[in-house]
């Protein structure tokens, strides 16, 4: 297989979606390591491993009726491997083997398989104090987007999740692209205050818009860069309370395709009558519980 991953919207062929089953215990509060599941613990609501399942074949049906070749990674007893999104990601037709939080560490053996078919690309496995995981690597095209938090306290947050070590490594992967950072607000128990990763607050749709919060951003002069580079029309704000939901993250089959989730009304609306792209409507909001949605649960190996 030929990797080949240069934006998040251009015609998907090939994709890891995580997988439900075995999810194993449900969590205690401390053993939480994001602001949804710390809550979702805390008001005895964390989500059953059937409705899981079922909210991700209903995931894979909709890829696969685009056509869209689903690799799953291989099934380990009592863990959580719904978000494929943050072990691993491509960059053009390079794969990095991120360094995740401990907590998630056993998540990776379940890729072996999968990275047997990338012989022939570049497989990088980082340095030891370089921190990143997927949910904070955004593309587009001559950019890389990186959610980070360079704050002298980013060890006290679970949710801190790359550092800016990992901002130089990649400039220095790849000096002809434009690398950005922003740092992201954190919180590692009100989900309403913090943002776990940037595609929790920032997320490119069609071919030049995207869908913001702009309270995600711990600098406004660092939001107002995107700003500057989609343009205001091109971007659909989401209030607190879309973001609370995880509105930003939805998934793009193509340009023209998205899924979102079916109570995202305001932002499904405006995707089809005002930007002209089709929304595949699924239920996932079992899922966001766990603190992600439908972009953390993938990982694109190839679009066209
Ligand atoms: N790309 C994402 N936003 N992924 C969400 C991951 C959620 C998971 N509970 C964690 O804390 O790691």
């Amino acid at each position: 297989m030929r990797l080949n991953v240069h934006n998040e919207t251009a015609q998907l062929q090939t994709v890891v979606l995580g997988r439900a089953e075995s999810n194993g215990k449900n969590p205690t509060l401390d053993q939480t390591f994001d602001a949804k599941s710390y809550e979702t613990v805390k008001n005895n609501d964390y989500p059953k491993e059937k409705d899981l399942i079922a909210e991700m074949s209903e995931f894979e049906q909709v890829l696969k009726k685009y056509n869209v070749e689903v690799l799953r990674p291989t099934l380990i007893e009592d863990c959580n491997q719904v978000f494929s999104r943050d072990v691993g990601f491509v960059i053009d037709d390079q794969f990095f083997i991120s360094n995740i939080i401990p907590d998630r560490l056993e998540e990776l053996q379940a890729y072996r398989e999968i990275k047997n078919q990338f012989k022939g690309n570049k497989i990088n496995s980082l340095p030891e104090e370089v921190y990143v995981e997927g949910g904070d690597v955004i593309l587009y095209n001559d950019y890389i987007f990186v959610g980070t938090y360079k704050q002298p306290d980013f060890k006290n947050y679970k949710t801190g999740r790359t550092n800016v070590e990992f901002i130089d490594y990649i400039k220095e992967k790849f000096p002809n692209k434009k690398v950005l950072d922003f740092e992201l607000k954190k919180n590692d128990q009100d989900p309403y205050k913090g943002i776990l990763h940037l595609d929790c607050t920032f997320n490119p749709v069609g071919k030049d818009k995207a869908i913001i919060y702009k309270d995600g951003f711990l600098f406004e002069h660092e939001y107002q860069q995107i700003i500057g580079i989609f343009g205001k029309e091109n971007l659909f704000e989401v209030t607190k309370e879309e973001m609370y939901w995880m509105n930003p993250n939805v998934f793009s089959i193509s340009p023209e395709v998205v899924v979102s989730e079916k109570n995202f009304t305001r932002l499904n609306d405006h995707l089809e009558n005002v930007w002209n792209i089709k929304v595949e409507r699924i239920n996932y909001r079992e899922v966001s519980k766990m603190g992600g949605l439908l972009r953390c649960s993938t990982m694109p190996l190839i679009r066209k």
